[in-house]
């Protein structure tokens, strides 16, 4: 087997194309590093479970589907505990840190963290950093203990608050050192994961026994190469209580029609899923499926027609659906960002509603009545449902595993249904959104009976991005990873 290491990626290759994408560990950069047994060989819940401990050489495939002759293709780590770790428990001092929007299990991976630390590896020393990056130097830190963490996963929200922005390497790594910290757990989306890479390069550059670990977040889903994003699956069924309103509004009226606005700046995944869960949506909109209003084929010929024959219809729209349609109106500038960089959107679900009903007032002949539904903020702000409660805890501990073992610069996240040790820049590299001419995308448009809206020269854009992926993707569909093909 070939080893490739580098201080960026560390590769190993073997036989029939298989690739190990390696994280790296505390002993790439100190070597003799003291090692101890694992303390959960002791500990009466996992000491009887057979193989409880990960093999050195478990990996987890990143593309399942394989062909007779096809190369093995890239592999992740496995997550779990190690026979042996680098951390004695009373050495360790830890912190967790929550950044970027808020998502349904923030909680939960918190109180996991602090549990898995505290009971299985005898860790007692865990800080909260307060409000994302800018609590490393800005404010004080909270003390996280079983018994301060133990109701947190029923609350929506992060306890120790959240922010964006403030991303400043040097006096976060500062604060790593002067505190004494030596693993962090950094939990936040593809912004978060991309600010916890400059971490880790740093503290790496500095010579620091500190480990930098990952935890995926986001509601949105945009994050490659894990199955899905825990709290995606609580944001999807608190969607339906939008979209079963805003159906009962529409039935109840002549011509009735109910508009809901969800989530989803620049992927439509939970438009996408809270309408193949509904039955009740009759036109889904993401950012990813252009679509136009007037003349044939458009979206209010489509409108008109469906209450024609179904005298109602709900339509739900991603918050990033259409906005090259807004820009191209709006005198306010499309460029505007929030403290992270991140496009700051025009309300969608307004526009759309303002243009129906204004073709409507046209025609005369049609009286209609519409409401508007804006659920956005309520479906990140519920605490978890009870399989993202689950999925957070695997997460949490798998994580801790790791950091334990001493990996650094990873986020740890499930791949094909395994958890993994994946390293930054793999979900760093781009993100993950629908690809409309994957099965996913053609289930939701024969659930709905909603025309594409392609036209000749979206096919074209479509299909000539098909055929340029991204040089490392080897999976088909890679982008469309939740609820598979
Ligand atoms: N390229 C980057 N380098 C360093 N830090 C970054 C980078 N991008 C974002 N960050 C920092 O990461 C934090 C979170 O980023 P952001 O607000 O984009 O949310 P996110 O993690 O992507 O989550 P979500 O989009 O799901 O709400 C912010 O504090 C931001 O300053
Ligand atoms: O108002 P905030 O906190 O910036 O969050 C809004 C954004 O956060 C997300 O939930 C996650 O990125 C997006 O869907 C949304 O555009
Ligand atoms: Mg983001």
């Amino acid at each position: 087997m070939e080893n490739h290491s580098s201080c960026q990626m560390k590769i190993e290759t073997g036989d029939a194309g298989y690739v190990l994408e390696d994280v790296p560990h505390l002993t790439d950069y100190i070597p003799n590093l003291p090692t101890y047994p694992n303390p959960l060989r002791s500990n009466p819940a996992y000491s009887v479970v057979k193989q409880y401990f990960v093999d050195a050489d478990d990996t987890v495939p990143q593309k399942v589907v394989v062909h007779k002759d096809g190369p093995r293709g890239i592999h992740f780590r496995r997550a779990g505990p190690r026979q042996r770790v680098y951390f004695a428990p009373d050495e360790v001092h830890a912190c967790i840190v929550t950044c970027g929007g808020l998502c349904p299990g923030l909680n939960t991976v918190i109180r996991e963290i602090v549990c898995a630390l505290y009971h299985m590896y005898g860790v007692t020393k865990v800080l909260g950093i307060d409000g994302g990056y800018r609590g490393f130097y800005s404010k004080n830190t909270i003390t996280l203990t079983p018994k301060f963490v133990n109701d947190i996963h029923k609350r929506g929200g992060t306890i120790i608050g959240t922010s964006r922005g403030g991303h400043d390497k040097p006096k976060i790594v500062d604060s790593i050192q002067d505190r004494g910290i030596n693993q962090v757990y950094i939990i936040g989306g593809d912004g978060t994961q991309k600010g916890a890479a400059v971490i880790y390069q740093e503290v790496r550059r500095r010579g620091l026994k500190a480990v930098v670990a990952g935890i995926p977040k986001t509601i949105d889903n945009d994050i490659p190469v894990i199955d899905k994003s825990f709290g995606f699956d609580t944001a999807v069924e608190e969607a339906q209580r939008a979209i079963n309103a805003a159906h009962v509004e529409a039935e109840s009226a002549e011509n009735g029609i109910g508009v809901v606005k969800l989530m989803g700046r620049y992927c439509g995944f939970i438009a996408m899923y809270a309408t193949l869960a509904s039955r009740d949506v009759d036109l889904c909109l993401i950012p990813e499926s252009p679509f136009f209003l007037e003349g044939e084929g458009g979206l209010l010929e489509y409108v008109e027609k469906r209450l024609k024959d179904n005298g109602h219809m709900v339509i739900v729209v991603a918050e990033g659906a259409g906005q090259e349609l807004l820009a191209a109106e709006s005198l306010s500038s499309a460029t505007a960002q929030d403290a992270s960089g991140n496009k700051l959107l025009q309300d969608v679900g307004l526009w759309i509603s303002d243009k129906i009903k204004a073709h409507f007032a046209k025609q005369q002949s049609m009286p209609i009545t519409l409401k508007y539904i804006d659920p956005t903020y309520m479906i990140r702000a519920v605490p978890s449902n009870a399989s993202d409660n689950v999925y957070c805890t695997l997460l949490a501990q798998s994580c801790v595993h790791g950091v334990m073992a001493g990996y650094t610069g990873f986020t740890s996240g499930l791949v094909n249904g395994r958890q993994t040790y994946i390293p930054f820049n793999r979900i760093t590299e781009k993100q993950n959104n629908v690809v409309i001419t994957d099965r996913m995308w053609a289930r939701l448009l024969s659930s709905t009976n909603q025309p594409s809206f392609l036209r000749s020269k979206d096919v074209i854009e479509v299909l000539k991005q098909e055929e340029s992926p991204a040089p490392t993707q080897l999976l088909d569909g890679e982008n469309s990873k939740t609820g598979g093909n």
